[in-house]
């Protein structure tokens, strides 16, 4: 072999030896590559499935597991109970309690056993047993039962302190006989009541961690009226002013409760009046009170004491008597007869609504319940201007006594005569008394329920005494649940699409390198 000879036989062996280098490698990978790209490819997409269910089956909304809190309205005029629910893990968050059942106490308020204490925590029977049987057994001992009296205890509580301690007594001792965790029977301040009743009708419509504006709250019972919201003016007298922080935002609100002022104690304060002016120098039996509130062909004999059982009328006197009631059904005249409870002759604000107290102008909407919606929905006037809303009204006073028992023979007498005077009282006291005007009559909705809740002070006071609208707003999770669900699906399914893409690649290539080999 010659030096070029050796050079290229030198050469070849190099390159073979190379190339059997490169083969060895090749076929190195081979066997070795692809069974562990498989085992891999399997063991991460067991591990996302695995993932995947744990996630959903770990977030999944468990069965859930609900609380409970039970409270009683004791109105003036009835008892009605309120038994409320909400998930057990969420309490802190707004919106969550919801109302679930409610149930009315036969008979009257509490307030009208002051002769026979007994007979008030006995009347909350029915409705207890009920209450129990709404609430699971498992949850009764952990769920709190309040009781909050209003209007007509605290006219009790006036006119007789011992018999309102009994009445309270009673209902008491009734409420510890129940499985559930009894927390107090008290009457609520005036105040609390208003102010309740905004958190109720604020939570509800879910305001309270949003920057929008609040609702401002109108309550009419049967013995007192409550208007709570939210002024752009200073507040200048103490008493009708209460702030709140509630989930990080501070309230500054307006309240006031006018006691003697809830519907049915007015129509006595307004029938006194008009009995003084009319009957007074009258000693004869059987004297006439012509009354435009009621409607024309109303006539009843009545007796004097029945306007006067009641320290909203102390101050004016009459002797007892009988006297002919008689419908006129003139609106017009109804609203001038009711302007007189209202004193407006003083002031010692810049700015009052009647009788002397505070309010700043009226702002923003607001929510108008309980009696306000029972009267004006009756009517229907729940969503006409006021001018025609007045319209309507002067029609409806004007329409003859029987023609109105003949539209609803099925509402009790008692309640139908008094609709006239309901109603004109709610414009007289809305437009005159807390000075709503033609233009902004539109911004006063008149509801009963937000949601499945009543409107009304029980879920605000339960929220309160709870603890479940916390100062500070709580930390929310990144996303909602079903958001975190479909975010963890979507990205496995990346994840598995990339790692199949990565195995078709590589058999790919894998493919071509041994083609390679076996084109050499
Ligand atoms: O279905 C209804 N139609 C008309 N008025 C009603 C209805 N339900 C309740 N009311 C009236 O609503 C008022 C409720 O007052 P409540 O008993 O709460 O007194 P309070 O809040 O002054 O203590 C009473 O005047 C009652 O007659
Ligand atoms: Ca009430």
């Amino acid at each position: 072999m010659d030096e070029q000879g050796e050079i290229e036989t030198h050469q070849t062996r190099q390159h073979f030896s190379s190339l059997q280098r490169s083969n060895f490698e090749v076929k190195v990978k081979n066997p070795w590559y692809r069974p562990v790209v498989i085992f891999l490819a399997a063991v991460i997409s067991v591990a996302i499935i695995i993932m995947v269910a744990i996630s959903v089956v770990q977030n999944k909304p468990l069965k859930q597991k609900c609380k409970y809190g039970i409270v009683l309205d004791a109105g003036s005029s009835h008892t009605s109970v309120f038994i409320y629910e909400w998930p057990a893990e969420k309490e802190n968050n707004t919106g969550k309690v919801r109302q679930k059942h409610t149930c009315n106490v036969k008979g009257k308020g509490i307030s009208s056993y002051s002769n026979n204490p007994n007979g008030a925590g006995a009347s909350l029977h029915e409705c207890m047993e009920e209450a129990k049987q709404i609430i699971p057994t498992h949850r009764h001992h952990e769920t709190p039962v309040y009781l909050g009296a209003t209007a007509g205890m605290r006219l009790l509580e006036k006119e007789n302190k011992g018999a309102s301690e009994k009445v309270l007594d009673s209902v008491a001792y009734s409420l510890k006989g129940y499985p559930f965790s009894y927390q107090g029977a008290r009457i609520i301040k005036g105040q609390e009541e208003g102010a309740f009743g905004w958190i109720t009708v604020n939570y509800l419509s879910e305001n309270l961690r949003k920057p929008t504006g609040t609702l401002g709250a109108l309550d009419l019972g049967g013995a007192s009226t409550q208007i709570t919201f939210v002024p752009q003016q200073k507040i200048e007298s103490h008493d009708n002013s209460i702030n709140f922080r509630l989930y990080g935002n501070d309230y500054h609100l307006y309240t006031h409760s006018f006691l003697c002022y809830g519907k049915d104690q007015v129509l006595k304060l307004s029938m006194a009046k008009k009995l003084e002016s009319t009957l007074k120098d009258k000693v004869t039996d059987h004297t006439e009170l012509r009354d435009p509130c009621f409607h024309p062909g109303f006539n009843f004999t009545r007796n004097v004491q029945s306007f006067f059982n009641t320290p909203c009328t102390e101050d004016v006197k009459m002797a007892n008597r009988n006297f002919f009631h008689l419908g006129l059904g003139n609106w017009s005249q109804c609203q001038q007869s009711i302007r007189k409870v209202f004193n407006t002759s003083y002031c010692p604000y810049s700015r009052c609504s009647f009788n002397g107290v505070f309010q700043p102008s009226v702002d923003g909407d607001f929510g108008a319940f309980s009696a306000f919606f029972f009267v004006m929905d009756f009517l229907n006037l729940t969503s006409d201007d006021l001018a025609v809303t007045k319209q309507k009204l002067a029609t409806y006073c004007s329409t003859p006594w029987k023609k109105i028992k003949e539209n609803h023979p099925h509402i009790k007498e008692k309640y139908l005569s008094e609709y006239c005077f309901s109603a004109t009282y709610i414009l007289t006291l809305l437009e005159d008394g807390y000075n709503f005007t033609s233009d902004n009559w539109k911004d006063i909705q008149f509801i009963k329920k937000i949601g499945d809740s009543d409107a009304g002070w029980t879920l605000g006071y339960m929220l309160n005494l709870t603890n479940m609208i916390p100062a500070e707003a709580p930390d929310t999770p990144l996303m909602p649940h079903e958001g975190y669900i479909t975010f963890m699906l979507l990205f496995s399914l990346l994840i598995l699409l990339l790692l199949l893409l990565f195995y078709i690649y590589f058999r790919r290539s894998t493919r071509t390198a041994q083609k390679d080999i076996s084109v050499i």
